[in-house]
């Protein structure tokens, strides 16, 4: 930054900073060639459709609309490349004027099933965030059981003690990152302090893993908190009462437990487990977040919310200060509702084989988004703000006064813990959303696996904007799926949640209608039409194979004219793509590596993804929300490093995906095999895209082959996989093309 824009006390300049990428121009330059290409692509598609009793006649019109959908998408996906911006904060400005008189803030951890989000990750989330470069009296941590486990709950009571040690000591030696799992394996020290807290670590860690691995909690640990009682009566997951406790009371620095060990105050930190009834839907996380939202109104009512998933650890100590200077510049922040930081992990191996990290999505589509109005909400490492997530739609003029706010006083009641334990829990049962626009109107929006998209979508209707923020030093890093089977079921609930919205009354384009711009409506519908993506591409790599074993013609031939518009745009959005990787810092073995993920995910999970969207739609089934593992067993974790994919168990999606990589080696094979032997120079000519084509297709699942038929591991392919989809593969060659 140029230092004659930091502004000391000057109240004119802003609080953070937009910019615009350099060389778009050349970027829509490009993009409009493309564009002329798709155009001459179904040109030519309709001026050659084989006539009637012509071979070929419908697997062309089928070829057709594949193209004019995959043309349509295209188009949709510019939305997000045509008007990126960047956001810059300036932290110390927000310092210099507000110096420690911040908002409160609240910040939400949710987890949901103590065997595959283990506690012991859950205490280190925890800690990160509560230990963040902020007032202590003004920050509160609210976690969401929806395994109501006292297991969980122990874990946090330890956290609870732990941080008394842990927050002054990350003051003191500036501690980066504050999550103590990360943090102490990656550095080393021989001061006492340091080796006293590292031990201290140890220990809790080992009691917490103890009494995970026993299932029980040892009594003399039981009589040291009254919360554990809770358990005494029968808790089950689906089934208990409200369980809220206030481990610690910030308001109280005179209590020796919300105090840290140098007698400086600590954040506030809550236990909730709302109530659940088998008889009453809980709506997943999108229920877990609204009763903490209600609650925290009661007992903290930050005016800032941060929602993280319970693995996504804050991996910046200031990123909440980078996050306020965008709620509270004079300027534009009154109008923004929320701040999302991208997903990253720190769990991904050099070759990124399930292609994990989306530099793409992150750096570029999101602000491309933002461009038009704001990023989408992703669920987690997002700041909101609480008025703007509880339901309130903005009004131009919409003016706060954050000093104002600021000294509005944080214990607005006198309340004593229990008090206030008694007249929040309320909030949090099952009843209590009876008849009101909680999941509606209000809060983050029910029936849907994507309540994080739906509800920013709902959020920017009423007028709000967003931002993204995406720093070069990561805000939180999370556990990203290490199995295919993992990825692909991550990947079919995103597909069906986005694809639910497409098709509901909340449909980008109708919903949004008049409320958010253009650019924005397409840029939703960039994800809310991953799910119908699966049929094109099925079709692609289904018909391309058979035509070939056929004879069929299904491209032009090279030396026509016609081939070059072809050539053109497969090239472009090729290498356009790897390019615009490489510029969002992906290598290219990960970039390739991130094709073939591409591939398997729509013709697996999109597809999946697509049919129980119609299944629920036509009122068959209900959704549900299937929790991504956290944990995964030795073996697996040393495939992981190893760059193999893991397939191990049988899965519908496995066999689709071996049967359309055996198809293409057939094909590929049978051709190449005809073309060194007997074929005329002519019909090479005629059928050389379609070899390529296989020829790539069969290139990029070189692992899927090693899974099927060479590798001895566990993680390999099951041997009914492997029969299934050679069979079903050779049944398809002797499909009949028409
Ligand atoms: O009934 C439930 C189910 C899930 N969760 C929590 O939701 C979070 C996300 O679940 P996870 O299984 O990790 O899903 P991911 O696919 O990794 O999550 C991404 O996608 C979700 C929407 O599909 C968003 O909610 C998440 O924020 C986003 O990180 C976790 O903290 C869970 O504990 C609940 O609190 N209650
Ligand atoms: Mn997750």
């Amino acid at each position: 930054m140029s230092s004659s824009r930091e502004g000391g006390g000057n109240e004119k300049v802003g609080l953070f900073e937009t910019r615009k990428p350099k060389g778009r121009l050349t970027y829509k330059l490009f993009a409009s060639t493309i564009f002329v290409g798709i155009c001459l692509i179904w040109v030519y598609r309709i001026w050659y459709i084989p006539r009637a009793g012509e071979p070929g006649r419908w697997v062309w019109i089928g070829l057709f609309v594949a193209e004019l959908w995959f043309g349509f998408y295209w188009v949709i996906t510019q939305s997000v490349r045509w008007n990126v911006i960047f956001r810059y904060p300036f932290k110390e400005r927000l310092s210099q004027r507000y110096g420690d008189k911040m908002p409160a803030v609240d910040i939400f951890v949710c987890t949901a099933d103590p065997t595959i989000e283990p506690p012991i990750m859950i205490a280190n989330t925890v800690l990160s965030v509560m230990a963040y470069d902020y007032p202590p009296e003004k920050l509160s941590v609210y976690l969401s059981d929806d395994g109501g486990s006292d297991l969980t709950f122990y874990a946090l009571f330890e956290a609870s003690r732990f941080a008394r040690h842990w927050i002054p000591f990350c003051n003191k030696f500036q501690v980066e990152p504050r999550s103590p799992a990360v943090y102490f394996p990656a550095s080393s020290s021989s001061d006492k302090e340091w080796l006293s807290v590292k031990m201290l670590y140890e220990d809790m860690r080992n009691r917490i893993e103890t009494a995970v691995e026993l299932g029980r909690i040892p009594e003399e640990i039981k009589g040291q908190h009254k919360g554990f009682w809770e358990w005494k009566s029968r808790v089950s997951k689906r089934d208990h009462h409200t369980i809220l406790q206030i481990l610690i009371d910030g308001r109280d620095s005179s209590n020796p437990t919300a105090v840290d060990i140098e007698g400086h105050a600590l954040p506030t930190l809550v236990y909730l487990a709302r109530e659940k009834r088998p008889q009453f839907p809980h709506n997943f996380k999108a229920g877990a977040m609204n009763a903490l939202i209600r609650v925290s109104s009661e007992i903290t009512n930050g005016q800032i919310i941060l929602n993280v998933d319970c693995d996504m650890y804050s991996n910046d100590p200031e990123a909440l200060r980078d996050a306020l200077c965008f709620f509270m510049d004079e300027e534009n922040g009154d109008e923004i509702a929320y701040v999302q930081f991208p997903q990253y992990y720190d769990n991904i191996i050099n070759n990124d084989i399930y292609g994990n990290i989306s530099p793409v999505i992150n750096k570029l589509e999101l602000a491309g988004a933002d461009g038009y109005g704001g990023s989408l909400y992703c669920g987690s490492g997002c700041f909101h703000r609480r008025e703007a997530l509880s339901g309130k739609k903005y009004n131009k003029g919409y003016k706060v006064d954050w000093n104002k706010e600021i000294i509005r006083k944080m214990d607005k009641t006198h309340k004593s813990v229990c008090e206030l334990e008694e007249s929040s829990k309320v909030l949090a049962n099952c009843t209590y959303e009876n008849g009101t626009q909680w999941g509606k109107e209000m809060g983050l929006i029910y029936g849907c696996p994507a309540e994080d998209v739906i509800t920013g979508l709902t959020i920017q209707c009423r007028g709000w904007k967003s931002v993204l923020y995406n720093p070069e030093k990561r805000g939180f890093l999370g556990v990203a799926p290490i199995t295919l089977d993992q990825s692909l079921v991550q990947f079919k609930r995103w597909a069906e949640g986005m694809f639910q919205i497409a098709v509901s009354k909340y449909c980008p384009f109708w919903y949004g209608l008049g409320k958010i711009k253009i650019g924005l409506q397409m840029a939703y519908c960039v994800y809310c039409l991953w799910a119908p993506n699966s049929f094109p591409t099925l079709y692609y790599v289904v018909v391309t194979p058979v035509s070939l074993l056929e004879g069929i013609s299904l491209f032009p031939q090279m030396s026509s004219l016609w081939f070059v518009p072809f050539a053109f745009v497969f090239i472009g959005k090729n290498v356009g793509g790897l390019v615009e990787a490489v510029c969002c810092g992906q290598s290219s073995r990960q970039w390739w590596n991130l094709q073939r993920m591409v591939l398997i995910r729509r013709t697996t999970s999109f597809l999946f993804g697509f049919t129980d969207t119609i299944v629920k739609k036509l009122g068959f089934s209900q959704t549900a929300f299937v929790i991504t593992a956290k944990v995964a067993d030795q073996d697996v974790s040393k495939r992981y490093e190893q760059g193999l994919l893991e397939f191990g168990t049988s899965s519908p999606m496995f066999t689709i995906l071996a049967t359309v990589a055996l198809l293409n080696l057939f094909s590929l094979v049978w051709a190449l095999k005809r073309v060194a032997l007997d074929m005329e120079l002519k019909a090479v000519e005629q059928l050389v895209s379609q070899i390529v084509l296989c020829g790539l297709v069969v290139l990029i699942n070189i692992p899927v082959y090693q899974a099927l038929f060479i590798r001895k591991d566990k993680g390999r392919m099951p041997t009914s996989v492997t029969v299934a989809s050679t069979v079903l593969a050779s049944l398809l060659c002797l499909m009949p093309m028409y």
